[in-house]
């Protein structure tokens, strides 16, 4: 992250915790709770860093009347959404469902749904389209595979995701937005991308993004990196100058780890 000459975050950190298809309503209850006591435990200010989690669907309503009810500041989104509104789409949650939710955020093009669920960019595009009808921030996830990776195009490759993607968002919706860069190979595997790679894609990404919105919004947009993130390497990532912030799958089922990756700031060697 960048740090100003009175030491504030130029963009506040985001700390998010993608659940996955883990935890049933009941867990993920017990999961918030423990992680709100965990990190009033630790006395976090959540204006220096946001704190969010992301549930399975049904997860929700739960998280909801607990941070209403326990006046919680972390924040919550959901982990996809339709691209319609309304209709005769089985399965399908729309965006007005997850704003009645209190969702600040919903997950769109994660890897996982591009790869099992097919979803191109031109499907991406019209998720976040339906995102910002709602009014809901969409985090895009975008990121290379191994092959991509091996073969050196991962640079080029991500910013064509990032470019297909943003087709229809204009330079107004895209002062909302989040970028989570994922590289698949990391993700689940134990394998981190060094603080150094995820420097180099969240560099070209905020480029892209000058050249699209302009460099003020640029500025302003958060980046995340997410993959095998973990409390002992989230501090060296967050240093880096264009990475804002973590998306973090297994590690954030466990309120303990997830609560000291809260804490980067902490762990953070001064030299
Ligand atoms: O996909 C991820 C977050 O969206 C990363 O998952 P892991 O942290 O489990 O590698």
């Amino acid at each position: 992250m960048t740090i100003s000459q009175n030491g504030a975050f130029v963009r506040q950190p985001l700390i998010a915790g993608n659940w996955k298809m883990n935890m049933d309503h009941v867990q993920g209850i017990t999961l918030v709770q423990k992680l709100a006591w965990t990190l009033k435990d630790h006395e976090h200010d959540y204006d220096r860093a946001e704190v969010a989690v992301f549930p399975p669907f049904t997860d929700i309503r739960g998280v909801q009347t607990l941070t209403l009810g326990d006046k919680l500041d972390l924040v919550y989104g959901a982990q996809d959404l339709s691209a319609h509104d309304s209709g005769a789409y089985t399965g399908e949650i729309s965006g007005q469902f997850l704003k009645k939710l209190g969702c600040t955020y919903v997950l769109v093009g994660h890897s996982e749904r591009r790869e099992y669920h097919n979803e191109t960019n031109e499907v991406i595009a019209s998720k976040l389209a339906a995102a910002y009808r709602h009014e809901v921030t969409p985090v895009l996830c975008v990121g290379e595979g191994l092959e991509v990776r091996k073969a050196g195009e991962h640079v080029a490759f991500t910013l064509e995701q990032l470019n297909e993607s943003l087709a229809g968002v204009s330079a107004e919706q895209a002062e909302n937005l989040v970028i989570a860069y994922e590289p698949v190979w990391a993700i689940g595997t134990g394998e981190v991308a060094g603080p150094a790679d995820a420097q180099e894609l969240c560099a070209a990404i905020r480029g892209a993004l000058a050249e699209r919105f302009g460099e003020d919004i640029a500025q302003k947009t958060r980046l995340l990196y997410g993959g095998s993130v973990k409390a002992s390497n989230a501090a060296a990532i967050m240093r880096e100058r264009d990475v804002d912030g973590v998306l973090v799958g297994g590690a954030s089922l466990d309120a303990e780890e997830f609560a000291n990756i809260v804490r980067f700031e902490h762990h953070l060697v001064t030299d």
